[in-house]
């Protein structure tokens, strides 16, 4: 029978879809063919500038561009005068890299130059560069599609790096580094497996189910196998928002009285002055929004202005505003002497500013409140531990990239898990053997979208219009 069950996983995995495996769309980057160069590092003046092609011209470009005119070792770093290919004009001393395809980023043949980093040095090579026949300008992100196109990356991996390249904080750049490495890539593979070992079990019911060599329980085996995974999808997707967070930052509301020290506390996270700081109360009339780095998470924290009743219509605008931004992870400070928080936030951390006008060492100046921070704006005492207590609020909102399973960082993640959860509903729900197994194709379809398996073409264009040039 294990024979049979073997030969059944071997086609199920064949399918008649694409499995979920770490390879390309199969579909040729647009404009492969071309060789394609660019600045890989970023612009302007720098020390050392890296331009690179892709294509099957870079062998030519390369012995073009340079003396003696051979090519170096594979991937060996030489020294080389480069020369304009038609006057001959010395450009720059260049450490020049020769990477044969397959073994390169792209998948083809790649050639770079380190050249030195001012302006006239780059646009000089460049311009060498797009005189060679067979080489033109690459587009943004067109070094990462032809990797993808040729299987060296998968999607997930692709918006791994794309994030890597895109990421501000400590928290982002470790996710980003996870997804490129391909653990959420492993994860879906993993999944995959799974549905094939299932649809395998319910073909070989198909096939062979009055066969008295069939294994007992192949279908109760399949029916638990879906069960598992149903309750490993639902938990990602209970956890679905937070990778998004962590990509996009989360909101952090300071909110409070007027007067508070609102406006000093943001400027001070955010170090620089983003709001306006007066003893006058009310000066804070709208919510004024900044990125920041908090703690090593994105978040977009906003001022707000002061919450109080009784004032003028501008004013009682801005306290409207002001509410309506405490529904994310608000901080909410309050000055001594100020009466409880009222607002109805989903997570609080109650800060009690001014601390510097108590008396030191002295008992809490307000046991009647919830757990509370003290902190001076002033001063800066008791920053860290403010810092500290955001870190842990925005690790559970954000998700901790350091530990814990891999996040989904894209709603087309969270979409395709949905897919795939629905589909599992239907192999439930339906009695009919060949209408079970087509639902555990459509589940493992759905996780193969996830790493750039058939069907993806159309979030091609959007993921890579995420990239720049060179990359
Ligand atoms: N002593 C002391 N004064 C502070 C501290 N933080 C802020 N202040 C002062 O308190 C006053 C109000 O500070 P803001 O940051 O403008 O307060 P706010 O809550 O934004 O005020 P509104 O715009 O009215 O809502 C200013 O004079 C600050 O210099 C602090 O920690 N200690």
């Amino acid at each position: 029978m294990w024979r049979v069950l073997w030969t059944l996983v071997a086609r199920a995995a064949r399918g008649p879809r694409r499995s979920c495996t770490r390879q390309g769309s199969g579909a040729p980057a647009p404009g492969s063919g071309a060789t394609i160069f660019a600045l890989s590092s970023g612009q302007g003046r720098c020390g050392i500038a890296v331009i690179r092609t892709s294509g099957p011209s870079s062998g030519h470009a390369l012995r073009s561009l340079t003396a003696p005119r051979d090519l170096p070792p594979a991937r060996s770093a030489c020294l080389r005068l480069l020369t304009h290919p038609h006057s001959g004009e010395p450009l720059d001393h260049a450490l020049v890299l020769w990477f044969p395809g397959p073994q390169s980023f792209t998948g083809e043949d790649c050639a770079e130059f380190h050249v030195h980093g001012g302006p006239a040095v780059v646009s000089g090579v460049l311009q060498a560069l797009g005189s060679v026949p067979g080489l033109r300008p690459a587009e943004a992100g067109e070094f990462t599609r032809r990797a993808f196109a040729h299987g060296k990356l998968s999607l997930t991996e692709v918006e791994g790096l794309a994030d890597l390249i895109h990421a501000e904080t400590e928290a982002q750049r470790r996710q980003a580094l996870r997804q490129l490495d391909g653990e959420l890539g492993h994860l879906c593979h993993g999944w995959a497996k799974t549905l094939t070992k299932a649809l395998a079990h319910v073909e070989a019911y198909i096939d062979f189910g009055e066969d008295d060599n069939l294994e007992e329980g192949v279908l109760e085996q399949a029916d638990s196998q879906v069960r598992e995974l149903e309750l490993a999808l639902s938990a990602h997707l209970r956890d679905a928002r937070r990778g998004q967070r962590l990509r996009s930052g989360a909101h952090v509301v300071v909110a409070g009285p007027p007067n508070a020290g609102k406006s000093s506390l943001v400027n001070l996270l955010s170090r620089k002055p983003v709001s306006i700081v007066s003893p006058e109360p009310g000066t804070t009339r709208d919510v004024l929004e900044t990125p920041v780095d908090l703690a090593g998470f994105p978040a977009l924290l906003s001022d707000t202005a002061g919450l109080r009743e009784g004032v003028g219509p501008v004013e009682q605008e801005g306290v409207r505003r002001a509410r309506e931004s405490c529904n994310f992870l608000d901080t909410v400070v309050i000055p001594p002497g100020a009466g409880s928080p009222s607002e109805n936030s989903r997570r609080l951390l109650l800060v009690l500013n001014k601390s510097d006008l108590l008396p030191r060492g002295g008992p809490d100046p307000r046991p009647d409140l919830p757990p509370h921070l003290l902190l001076s704006c002033l001063t800066g005492e008791g920053l860290n531990g403010l810092l500290e207590a955001l870190r842990k609020e925005l690790a559970e909102v954000c998700g901790d990239p350091s530990t814990g399973p891999p996040l989904l960082t894209r709603a087309r993640h969270q979409h395709h898990l949905q897919g795939c959860l629905d589909a599992l509903g239907h192999y439930k729900q339906t009695k009919d053997l060949a209408l079970a197994a087509e639902a555990l194709r459509l589940a493992r379809g759905h996780l193969g979208r996830i790493t750039g398996g058939g069907g993806t073409e159309e979030v091609l264009d959007i993921i890579f219009r995420d990239f720049c040039v060179g990359k």
